[in-house]
């Protein structure tokens, strides 16, 4: 019998982005196109601070990811990746950045399972310590110019070689492209994590496929 479950480590990192993808609509309607183009992970990430707001959106994204196969990442907010996960949404996970709280108390409450990723800048000591305290991707970045963050910390695509000894999927973040996404999976990344490489166009779904076919190059 041939295993179907969906593979989160290697593929595209779709994020999602409050200011390309204002109103619900915009949101879901973005999503269920870069779903289809075939996503390894999407993350809602959301600065607003609208509680109501974040909890439906982010349950709106449950749902579609669910029936995609596909593993939702909640940014920075442990207690609704909690909250998801208690309402029956196993797949969900969380990402933390080195200020978004303890991710050794992140793995106890989401427990064993979960996918929690970590920050970890251009910095080996951080990815060290994040693994030791149980982080299942280590994310590096930022790799290139970014119109989403451009005042992260820059990072050399040397430092992914040098993070395979930590044997955890490696995240490259940081204007990633497609002019770029094959030079980031050959320095080590198995998952490029972008927002306006696929949501900074009309037609998401294109993007990923356009990605997806780069990395085919490189298996
Ligand atoms: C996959 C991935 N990598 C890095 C980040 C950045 O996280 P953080 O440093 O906490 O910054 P914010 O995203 O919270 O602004 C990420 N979100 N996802
Ligand atoms: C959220 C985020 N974190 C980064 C880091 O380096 O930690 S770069 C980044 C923004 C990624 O967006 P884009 O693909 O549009 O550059
Ligand atoms: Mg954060």
């Amino acid at each position: 019998m041939t295993d179907k479950r969906h593979d989160w480590t290697r593929g595209v990192y779709a994020i999602t982005d409050a200011q390309l993808l204002p109103s619900d609509r915009q949101l879901l309607e973005a999503c269920r196109s870069a779903l289809k183009g075939g996503l390894a992970l999407l993350q809602y990430r959301d600065k607003s601070g609208d509680l109501s707001h974040r909890v439906r959106q982010a349950l709106a994204l449950a749902m579609m990811c669910r029936d995609y196969g596909v593993p939702l990442i909640i940014n920075d907010d442990l207690a609704l990746a909690q909250r998801l996960r208690d309402d029956g949404f196993a797949e969900v996970g969380l990402h933390l950045g080195q200020q978004d709280g303890s991710l050794r108390e992140a793995r106890e409450v989401l427990g064993g399972e979960a996918i929690i990723g970590a920050t970890c800048h251009a910095r080996l000591d951080l990815a060290e310590r994040a693994a030791s305290e149980g982080a299942s991707y280590l994310a590096f970045g930022r790799f290139f110019v970014s119109k989403t963050k451009p005042e992260a910390p820059p990072a050399t695509l040397d430092l992914l070689g040098e993070a395979g000894r930590f044997d955890l999927p490696r995240v490259a973040i940081g204007g990633i492209d497609i002019d770029n996404v094959g030079m980031a999976r050959e320095a080590g990344a198995e998952l490029l994590a972008t927002v306006h490489g696929v949501f900074g166009d009309v037609n998401p779904e294109a993007r990923v496929r356009a990605l997806n076919a780069r990395l085919a190059a490189y298996p």
